[in-house]
């Protein structure tokens, strides 16, 4: 093996990110949110990188994969699963209960991995790249398409954290109204052609009206509503009713595969999910009982880019569609999700993204969205540089964290603000 393509070090750092507070069915997020970069550095000198969640059962298991990574080679991508199995000593205690911010589903302790996975494999991918002269994308085999479509992502949100924190010019979006001057400021900033707007916030009346109001502003744009599981079977398909005519799809209306499964055999509106379908396990019943057409992969929970290839030929074989879904993320992760989306041959849908909420970044330049899409990058990598005082000034901040944020929390950000405060369900 090449000594070049050797790893010599793996450099972990976490950080905490401003965040706006914006409303979801577990509350508010929180006014900063961890992530986690990774570098892996090679014998040849050369550093790639790699994003993902910063908590601390995160934090965990990549100080373990870490340890062990140096000596082996970059390109061993696939070794990572069974690597990372074999230093997660927490398999067995992970409580299955919803992610406690991240709604992606029940909490597995392979999900978990996974994650981490992910982000290592990110990273020898991006060095990889850097050593050979070619873009993340070629490595997964080649580009189908030369720039990758992302929707609008609309919160209902308040003005400020309650417990004060950053702030921004946004302000409140509380009404149908406050969500259509949002949309109208996404599509001003960044051209977005697609909206989603997150619900299981307020009863879904009021966010059929949001929903309404997004159609009559803009009409004939594709528009997309997630309560992420907030609903019944019979509020769902209420929703459907009321909205079957300007909606794209409905995203999680109901939780699990059983109420999505009775939804999708009840209505002709297309059902996405980024919590049902969420592990190569959960792929058989939910396609069996054709709960979802279309499901929003994420590199990071369902294990890296390879995996999401496979992920997306399973899709392509069942004839299920494919869009992407997205936390609250940097430009390390937009690249990764950018370079992935590039080689997916059946990816019908704008892809979700948060990245325009997020104010700050650990990457040298912001990329920009034109017409609601991203050029895909051709230069070596990910094709992003690290700002090395902007992580530094981040990672400061985590350090002088009292604990508060280095766990995700949207229901303690809200009980901050209402103690009392239970996620409501219709
Ligand atoms: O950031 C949020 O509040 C979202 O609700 C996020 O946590 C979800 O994972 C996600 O965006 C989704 O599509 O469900
Ligand atoms: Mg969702």
């Amino acid at each position: 093996m090449d000594a070049k393509l050797i790893v010599d070090e793996v450099r972990l750092t976490p950080i905490l990110i401003s965040d706006p507070p914006l409303l979801n069915v577990q509350g508010v997020h929180q006014p900063y949110t961890p992530r986690l970069v990774v570098e892996v550095v090679t014998r040849g000198g050369v550093s790639g990188l790699g994003e993902t969640y910063g908590d601390t059962v995160y934090l965990d298991i990549a100080g373990r994969l870490a340890e062990v990574l140096p000596g082996r080679s970059i390109t061993d991508v696939n070794a990572l699963f069974a690597l990372s199995e074999s230093v997660d000593p927490h398999q067995a205690d992970v409580d299955p209960a919803v992610d406690a911010g991240g709604l992606r589903g029940v909490r597995t302790a392979d999900k978990l991995r996974l994650s981490v996975v992910s982000a290592f494999e990110t990273a020898c991918l991006d060095a990889l790249g850097r050593t050979l002269g070619l873009p993340v994308h070629a490595l997964l085999g080649g580009k189908v398409r030369d720039s990758v479509e992302y929707s609008a992502y609309l919160f209902h949100r308040w003005a400020t954290h309650p417990a004060g924190g950053p702030v921004d010019d946004w302000g409140a979006a509380l009404d149908p109204a406050g969500i259509v001057a949002q949309a109208r400021r996404f599509d001003r900033l960044h051209g977005f052609r697609s909206f989603k707007l997150k619900g299981g916030v307020f009863e879904p009346e009021r966010e059929i009206a949001a929903i309404r109001a997004l159609a009559e502003a803009f009409p004939g744009r594709p528009l997309r509503l997630d309560p992420n599981g907030a609903w019944s079977v019979e509020t769902s398909l209420a929703v459907a009713r009321e909205l079957g005519d300007v909606l794209e799809y409905l995203e999680d209306p109901a939780s699990g595969t059983d109420a999505m499964a009775e939804i999708a055999a009840r209505t002709d509106v297309p059902l996405a999910t980024n919590m049902c379908v969420t592990t190569f396990e959960e792929v058989p019943e939910a396609f069996a009982k054709e709960a979802v057409r279309i499901v929003l992969c994420d590199h990071h929970y369902w294990g890296g880019l390879g995996r999401t290839r496979e992920l997306a030929a399973l899709c392509r074989t069942y004839g299920v569609g494919l869009s992407m879904h997205s936390n609250t993320h940097l430009g390390i992760s937009l690249a990764a999700m950018t370079q992935v989306a590039a080689t997916l041959p059946g990816l019908h849908h704008a892809c979700d993204t948060h990245y325009p909420w997020q104010t700050e970044d650990v990457i040298t330049t912001r990329p920009v969205f034109r017409a609601g899409r991203l050029a895909v990058s051709d230069a070596p990598g990910l094709g992003v540089d690290l700002d090395r005082d902007a992580l530094a000034a981040l990672h400061h901040r985590w350090l002088s964290d009292d604990g508060t944020h280095h766990d995700r929390d949207d229901t303690a950000a809200m009980r901050g603000a209402a103690p009392d405060w239970k996620p409501s369900s219709w």
